[in-house]
This record gives structure tokens, sequence and C-alpha cells, in this order.
């Protein structure tokens, strides 16, 4: 493409960018324009359909780097949580999807193999990159393969536990493997941890700093001539390093350490990664970047620097445009104050999540109970459990998502034990834009086996309140509260309540028993309504707490002629499949459909439109339940008079 052309697309220099082959012949001179027209791409699209703003100006000269550096896809390039990989579509000729960023049929905000031969880690969880690089490596060195690996990994996911298995393996491996240690000293908020510390003691040193600049200056001008230059260069730098900044951490794994570098200075990353490249064994390249960089609402953003805006913004404050609604976060947030004013045993623990979980407006309070864990959950849940064992009541707030990889920890370390842990899990369900790896869709079927632990599906905000107050009241095992993204829905009064179970809708014919599972009640009284005008009758209830299945649940189902559970959650283990088991357990024999979200890689999209996809509406449930009442006409039941419908009052 001509400059001429690519003028017309995206800017001088960009619009001639199709594929990395085109960076590599660039100047130094050409290559510091593009990466500012990059950074104007990156905000001005962004700006319009909301994504990781913050995280890929910040890698904006680390990807071009690397795509000098290497050859990607023969070498690969492989981005731990993958929410920074902006750039490397850019670079991968993907400039044309960004209009559809994170919208249905459009660009994935991560990684996807569909998308392009460049592209490996589809996952959106942090902490798996050096794992899969550790394989990949393997896997090359068995075959014979002399193909580059290339891990980035930020330093928020660095204090997540899987990188550590895997550093540990890679390091006695010993196969090629470059890690590039994205160092902006954040995950959200500042990144926390011992390894933390230790990172920014390496880049904060003023003194490694300038005598780093003169060791720079004589590898600017030194050739690398390969292993043997490389490990004389190094030796000089890590004395001087072990003088100035001690950082055996690394290198006593077994694993070569080089920086800490300037991450956006292409010249200092490039013959960084060049050194690694040519080292012949596993090497951490150390870069220092800035989330945000080269924006200032994102430099000046106090709270995440821009980490990921929900939606399109104002690119002068990047405050976001859509008018601000009370959330589920918010409900929570506020509760889970009033609960720890009265309860001096609940304290909260996030993992690198406090602004997003709402655990923050905790710690603004109570500063001294709150505990940020960095990304790691597993250590979030047993850790919880040694806080109970204290005698402390903790409540772990994550996105649902993002506790899958802590099953273990709450079944046998929490569960076995019989401890009073509450988790909070936001973003259950679908929620949209982040795509397959982000449904919440998992913990009712995960962790609805786990013998004592209790789940609660708050239908809004009333219940929410009390749901987290009632979970927080349970010592003798852990509960989840779940509710999913987005506004709260609308307050539902019931009309009564048989047990944990709320009524929220009947009528004189029991024809149609209708379990709407938290969010999803105001689609059941939609349904109700749809269905009524059918002539059939429809009991709606919500059963607050879904697990174990409430016996009265049962009880109200025996006195129906259908029972239909609908849930945002996957089908497969999930309520309607415990209500079913729970009904044949108890013989009765009522007919039960259960709609729910097949168990899937769904695509990205909005919350709506995937729901819809999956026929989660009122118009397509009802129509559903229509049809199969309807069919059930053909052996006409009477419907037995609500009086005798069996259900406790
Ligand atoms: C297991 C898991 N927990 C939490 C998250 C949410 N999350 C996404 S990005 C991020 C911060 C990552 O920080 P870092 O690795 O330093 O990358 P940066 O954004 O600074 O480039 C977090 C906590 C996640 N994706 N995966
Ligand atoms: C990459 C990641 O896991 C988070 O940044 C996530 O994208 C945030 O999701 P919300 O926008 O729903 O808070
Ligand atoms: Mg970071």
């Amino acid at each position: 493409m001509s400059v001429e052309e690519g003028t017309a697309n995206h800017g001088r220099l960009l619009g001639t960018v199709r594929g990395p082959q085109d960076v590599k012949r660039m100047t130094a001179e050409q290559l510091d324009i593009l990466a500012a027209e990059i950074r104007d791409f990156l905000i001005a699209k962004v700006s319009r359909t909301g994504g990781h703003v913050g995280p890929n100006l910040g890698v904006v000269e680390l990807t071009l780097a690397m795509h000098r550096v290497f050859d990607s896809p023969r070498d690969r390039l492989l981005f731990d949580t993958g929410h920074q990989s902006y750039v490397h579509k850019i670079l991968t000729g993907r400039q044309d999807g960004f209009d559809k960023l994170r919208q249905r049929g459009g660009l994935s905000g991560y990684p996807s193999q569909a998308e392009s031969e460049h592209d490996l880690i589809e996952n959106s969880h942090a902490s798996t990159a050096l794992s899969y690089a550790d394989g990949l490596a393997k896997a090359y060195a068995l075959r014979g393969e002399s193909r580059s690996v290339v891990a980035v990994v930020g330093d928020g996911a660095l204090t997540g536990g899987m990188c550590w298995e895997a550093l540990n393996n890679i390091a006695t491996a010993g196969n090629p493997l470059v890690i590039v240690v994205n160092d902006n000293g954040r995950s959200y908020s500042p990144t926390i941890g011992g390894l933390a510390d230790h990172l920014s003691s390496l880049r904060l040193n003023p003194g490694y700093e300038k005598v780093l600049d003169t060791v720079k200056d004589a590898l600017g001008n030194t050739p690398f001539v390969g292993k043997p230059m490389y490990e004389v260069l190094h030796a000089v730098k890590k004395g001087i390093k072990d003088a100035v900044a001690p950082q055996a951490m690394f290198e006593d794994l077994g694993i070569k350490y080089v920086g800490p570098v300037d991450g956006h200075d292409i010249t200092a990353v490039e013959s960084a990664l060049r050194a690694a490249k040519n080292f012949g064994g596993p090497v951490i390249v150390h870069a220092v970047t800035r989330k945000g960089y080269g924006y200032r609402a994102a430099e000046e953003d106090e709270a995440d620097r821009l980490h990921g805006p929900g939606g399109a913004f104002d690119i002068e404050t990047g405050k976001l445009l859509a008018a601000p609604s009370v959330k589920w976060t918010h409900v929570f947030a506020d509760e889970l104050v009033k609960v720890a004013d009265e309860r001096p045993d609940v304290v909260g623990i996030t993992a690198a999540m406090a602004e997003p979980t709402g655990i923050a407006t905790l710690a603004r309070k109570y500063p001294e109970r709150v505990y940020d864990v960095g990304i790691a959950e597993q250590h979030a849940a047993t850790s919880a459990a040694g806080l109970a064992l204290g005698g402390l009541h903790p409540v772990v707030a994550v996105y649902a998502t993002f506790l899958n990889r802590a099953f273990d920890q709450v079944l046998l370390d929490v569960a076995m034990h019989k401890l009073p842990v509450t988790f909070v899990l936001d973003r259950a369900g679908i929620t949209g834009p982040d795509g397959p790896s982000h449904y919440g869709i998992w913990d009712m079927s995960v962790f609805g086996v786990v013998p004592g632990l209790r789940i609660a599906a708050p239908r809004d905000a009333g219940t929410l309140r009390e749901e987290l107050r009632e979970a927080v009241a349970v010592d003798d095992g852990p509960t989840i509260l779940r509710f999913p993204t987005g506004t709260v829905a609308a307050d539902l009064p019931a009309v009564r309540r048989v047990g944990p179970v709320d009524v929220l809708a009947e009528s004189a014919r029991t024809d149609v028993l209708l379990v709407a599972v938290g969010s999803f009640a105001g689609l059941g009284m939609e349904v109700a309504a749809r269905v009524a005008e059918q002539g059939y009758g429809v009991t709606v209830v919500d059963p607050r707490w879904v697990r174990p299945v409430p016996a009265e649940l049962v009880e109200l189902a025996a006195g129906h002629r259908l029972v239909v559970t609908v849930e945002d959650g996957v089908r497969v283990g999930g309520v309607g499949d415990a209500l079913a088991q729970a009904m044949r357990d108890a013989d009765v024999q009522v007919p039960l459909r259960d709609l729910g979200v097949p168990a899937d890689w769904h695509p990205h999209g909005t919350r709506a439109q995937i729901l819809a996809d999956l026929g989660l509406t009122a118009q397509d449930v009802a129509r559903d339940v229509t049809g199969w009442i309807s069919r059930l006409d053909a052996q006409p039941v009477e419907s037995v008079p609500r009086d005798q419908a069996g259900a406790t009052n």
C-alpha cells in the first residue's frame, strides 16, 4: 500500500503497515512517528468502543520491538491475559477491525486464532502465558524446530502462582525462551507484594539507572556476537546490577535477567530482545513501562490508568459517556460496609481488583480489614480459610469466572473444613464484551457440587442486601453470592415467601411453575404475563438460595403441571438439573424443562445480544413454555387448585 493510500486510512505511516515485515524495514525516526500514530489510533478507536486503552498504550514500543526482532508467526508471541494485544493486532493486519472492537461479529479484545495466524493464547485469565511458553518451548526442542518463544507478562500477572510454577520449570528445562516482563507497576491499582517491591527496587534505583546508562551506551555501540559476547556484557551488567540493585531472585532460579530497560525506547528494547534471542536459554527482559503512556487522561487516572473503560469515553477527560447508573457492584459495596460496621469479624479480600469488585469501598473505611492478595484467586480462597480459622468471616470478592481456578481450594481448604467464608461473584453469567473466557456461567454448576456450600442468586438490590447478610450469618460453611454485570435490576417484591423461596406471581391456575434464578426474575414476570394471555396460569418463583435446592421448591413443583427453570448459567449441573434430581428423589413426577446457557465457548457481544442468541428472552421463553404446556394439554390433567398445591406457607 502506498504512503498516500495509507494516509487516507489511519496515519501516514500506520496506513502502510499491513504486517510485521512493514515495521522491520522502518528507520528509528519512522518508528517514533509510527508509535505516535498508533497511540492516536488507539485513543481514537477505543474511545468509541471501550476497551483496554491504558494497558495497550503502555506496550506500543514494546510490541513494535518484538515484531522487529522476532518473526511472527514462525516465532510465537504470547500475551499473558491478552488484554494488551491491540498493538499486536494493529501490526498484524487488523487495523480495520477496531471500529467493531469487542462487538458482536467484530474484533475480539483478546488474541483470537480465528482472526490471525499470529495469535495463539485466547484465554483472558491472567498468569497462564509462561506455562504455555514452557510447553511450547519444550515442544519445539523435542521436534528440533528452531523457533523463538516470547511471552509478555505483566507485573500484575506475575503475582499469580502459575507464573512461579512455570518459572520453576522453565529454569530446569533450560530451553531458549524470552520472557518480557512488562513492568508498569500496576494491575488496576499499584501491584502489591514482595515481587512488586523487588521489581520496583530494580527500576527505581537511581544509582543503578545512571550506571546502567553508561553500560547501555557501551552495549549500544557494541555489535552482538552471540552468546559469548552476551555473557561478557551481561556479566558486566550483572556485576553492576548486583552492586547497586541485588536481584538474585531470577538469576538464582537459573534464568538470565536483562534489564531493566526503558520499555518506551524501541532501540533499547530491541537490543535487549536481540541479546535475549541469541542467548540460547531462558531469559527475562525486564521492560519498565507506563500504563496509559502518552495519553494524559490515562496517565492522570489514579484509579487504574484507564485500564479498561467499559464503553465509549470522552477523549479529553477519559470519562465514560454513558449516564451513570446504580450497578450491582455498588449495592454490594454499600451493604458490605454496613455489615462491616456491625460485624468487626467481617473482612474483605480482593485479587487485585478492589475497585471493580467494590471492595475498595470497604478499604476506604476499614483499610486494616481489607487484603489485596494480587492476581492470586487460589491463594485468596485458602488465605480466607486461614482468616476464618482465625475467627474472622472473610468476604472474597472476585469476578465469577476467576473463581473457577480456585475450585480445589474452595472444596477442600474451605468447605471440607466447614469454614465461614463468603465468596461474592460479580460478573456472574453472560457478561458480553470480554467474550468466552470471561463468561461467569460455570459457578452454579461447578460449585453446586461442593458439600455444605450454599449459593444465593439475588434478583435485585433488596435481595442482594438481604442475601449478603444471610450469607455472612452462616457460620458452618462457605457461601456464594452471585450477580451479573451492569445496572442492578428494579426491585421486584414477593407476594409471599415459602421457606427461602419468594413467590413473585401466581394465579388461580397452577399450570406452570416458573423458577427464575437471580436476575432472570424480571424475565420470569414478563414470561408469565405472555403465557397468561394464552389462558395458562404461571407461578413465578425466585428460589433466592439456589443450591442446595430448597425442599419448598420441590413441594411447589408437585402442585403444578409443568416446571420450567431459567438461569444465567450453564444448564449442565445447573439449578434446573439439580431441581430435576431433587424432584426425582422426592418422587415428584412433574415434567421439568430447564433453560440456561449451553456449556460452550460463546462469542463476545453485548449481554443482551448473547442472551438473545441463546433464546433467553421473555419472548423466546414464553413461546417455549406455551408450546410445552399446550402439548401437555393432549393429556389434560386438572390443574391442582392453589390451596391444595402442596406448598407450605
Ligand atoms: C485470573 C484473573 N484474575 C483477574 C483478572 C482481571 N485482570 C485483567 S487485567 C488485570 C491486571 C493485569 O495487570 P498486569 O498483568 O500488570 O498487566 P497490565 O494491565 O499492567 O498491562 C487483572 C487483575 C484476570 N484477567 N484474570
Ligand atoms: C482483562 C480483564 O480481565 C478485565 O480488565 C476485564 O476486562 C474487566 O471486565 P469489566 O469491564 O466487566 O470490569
Ligand atoms: Mg502491570
